[in-house]
């Protein structure tokens, strides 16, 4: 994944998408290097897929989904724990440009395939991250916890999601970074406030100990797999609620 050594600041990044490749699974050619946008196409529609064989990279539908936030809160992180289970500690490397990971899930029988793009938060990135925003079928909206510039931007990336992506995209708001409880600068009940205010799905989430994190992107790909069917025979898939059903709270799962 790209990544370029920065030192780590807070908050310091306050915020003023692409048809699917064929189900290769390939990453950009040039890690690091922004990608021109990828022939747009309007996000309605999903990607159709390669025959389900069962195996490897094969899906039926895929959807790109895209990662944003300050710099620092932890998309790559995210990301990371979501694709391979592991836990990027250490020197904080930001994100340049843009960069994608793949990730086909079994989604009550049908393989999604997940595009699932992390963007830079630090402000010089920022255009080249507008470009993906109007192909993205959804955007993962994160602050972290301990610190409250992240949080009170998100505001600020909310109006940019109003401004660069679809009208119908599916949002979700996620504090990451629960398990650093002794600094959490951000309260749960504030993050719950500001995801009613916006009807936004929330849940609070780690990329260290994987707090919510597989959670979040199954509740994605139910949704988004849920809107693709022209007549779904199963009950309307609810995000909402499902979230709030399933979502663990942090103090849960201290060990
Ligand atoms: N304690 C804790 N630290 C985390 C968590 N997620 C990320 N971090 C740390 O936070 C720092 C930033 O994480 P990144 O995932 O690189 O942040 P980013 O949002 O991708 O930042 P940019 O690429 O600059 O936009 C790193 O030092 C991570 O180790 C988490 O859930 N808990
Ligand atoms: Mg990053």
């Amino acid at each position: 994944m790209s990544r370029k050594k920065t030192p780590k600041t807070k908050g310091a990044s306050a915020p003023a998408a692409s048809a699917l490749s064929a189900a290769n699974g390939s990453r950009p050619a040039r890690p690091g290097t922004a990608r021109p946008v990828p022939q747009a196409r309007p996000n309605g529609p999903p990607q159709p897929g390669r025959p389900s064989l069962g195996g490897g990279d094969f899906y039926d539908v895929a959807f790109k989904v895209m990662l944003v936030g300050d710099s620092g809160v932890g998309k790559t992180c995210l990301l990371v724990r979501f694709k391979d289970g592991a836990f990027l500690a250490g020197t904080f490397i930001s994100t340049v440009g843009i960069d994608f990971r793949n990730k086909v899930l079994d989604v009550d029988g049908m393989k999604v395939k997940l595009q699932i793009w992390d963007t830079a938060g630090q402000e010089r990135f920022r255009s080249v991250t507008h470009a993906y925003y109007r192909d993205a079928h959804a955007l993962l909206l994160l602050y972290d916890v301990t610190n409250k510039a992240s949080f009170d931007n998100i505001q600020a990336w909310l109006t940019e999601t109003q401004e660069y992506a679809q009208h119908d995209v599916v949002l979700m708001l996620l504090g990451n970074k629960v398990d650093s409880a002794q600094e959490r600068a951000v309260k749960r009940e504030d993050g719950e406030k500001l995801a009613k205010e916006y009807g936004l799905p929330f849940m609070e989430t780690s990329a260290k100990t994987g707090l919510n994190v597989d959670l979040a992107f199954t509740a994605i790909a139910k949704e988004l797999k849920q809107r693709s069917m022209k007549a779904p025979s199963e009950p309307r898939f609810r995000l909402h609620d499902y979230v709030k059903r399933e979502g663990r709270s942090a103090s849960c799962c201290i060990p």
